[in-house]
């Protein structure tokens, strides 16, 4: 869990992250989304103590970052994925992670085999790719067990596979109850991966919701009707909680509220003919800040 209250931080007169209240609660994967410059990454500095808040404050698990006594066991993250001595191998890097946190060996070879590195093991962390620089983060970020996971824009650099693979990897880390803490300026990758969204611009907070609520206010869910007797149909749908609108003039009716099912079950009950009825639902794929 994750808690930020009023959480703020200036850079001179400007402010990265501008009194920020939110939650990321377990068993879920929550999205933190917003254009580049939002405030994402000082925002996750500060739950891990790189950075400290001008004012407010983030906890994790109830606790700042920098009072648990075993934080690498506590919050895995992936802030800046080349943040890796050059001459080093993948294994060298993580092992010498482990041995400064008292985490078995076998813990190593672990999260080499689970973040697809076994093959590179071995070899010079400086002539990575980007998406092998990405892989071994992760690894070590995962390399404590942590409860919580929070990863800064995963898909970086990040081939087709290694985006299928980290789909997967953060759906799996949800469903085993952890907390799941991922940013991305893209709302078509977080469409794919979040359950919980907290979008920020400018380093305010713009909304916290759920993709599936966010889907519905951006005007989801409706239902396209078309038939010769609008203004008829129309009368018979409307009622509480269903919206029916329409151009006048026009066959075309959208329905919100309804499902085409009953749409078409009342309109044969009354002898309406249709000559289209289609869900329309919105979605968030296209959407980006790149
Ligand atoms: N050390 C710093 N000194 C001064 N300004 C900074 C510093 N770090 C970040 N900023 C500024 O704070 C704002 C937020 O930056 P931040 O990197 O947190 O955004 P972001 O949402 O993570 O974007 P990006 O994806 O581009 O990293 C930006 O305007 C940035 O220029």
């Amino acid at each position: 869990m994750i808690e930020a209250r009023h959480l703020t931080k200036n850079y001179g007169e400007r402010s990265a992250v501008d009194r920020l209240d939110f939650t990321v609660k377990p068993g879920s994967v929550t999205g933190f989304l917003g254009p580049n410059g939002a405030g994402k990454s000082t925002t996750m500095r500060m739950i891990v103590g790189l950075d400290t808040p001008t004012s407010g404050s983030v906890t994790v698990n109830g606790r700042r970052y920098t009072r648990h006594r075993t934080p690498l066991q506590e919050v895995g993250a992936l802030l800046e994925a080349r943040s890796i001595h050059p001459g080093r191998s993948a294994f060298n890097h993580l092992n010498a992670l482990a041995l400064t946190h008292g985490i078995p060996r076998t813990r190593v070879e672990e999260v080499i085999d689970l973040a697809g590195l076994s093959s590179v093991a071995k070899k010079r962390a400086g002539a990575f790719s980007l998406g092998m620089g990405q892989r071994l983060g992760i690894a070590a970020a995962l390399l404590g067990d942590p409860e919580t996971v929070m990863l800064d824009e995963p898909v970086n650099g990040l081939d087709p596979e290694g985006v299928l693979w980290i789909r997967n990897l953060l759906t799996q880390l949800a469903q085993q109850g952890r907390t799941v803490f991922v940013s991305s300026h893209l709302m078509s990758e977080m469409a794919l991966v979040a359950d919980h969204l907290i979008i920020v611009g400018r380093g305010r907070l713009l909304a916290d919701t759920t993709v599936q609520d966010l889907v519905r206010e951006a005007g989801g869910d409706t239902v396209r009707v078309v038939t010769p007797e609008p203004a008829r149909l129309r009368e018979l749908l409307v009622g509480p909680g269903v919206d029916v609108t329409g151009q006048v003039g026009s066959e075309e009716l959208q329905a919100a509220g309804l499902t085409p099912h009953e749409i078409g079950t009342k309109a044969a009950e009354h002898g309406i003919p249709l000559f289209e009825l289609s869900q329309r639902t919105v979605s968030l794929r296209r959407r980006s800040w790149s």
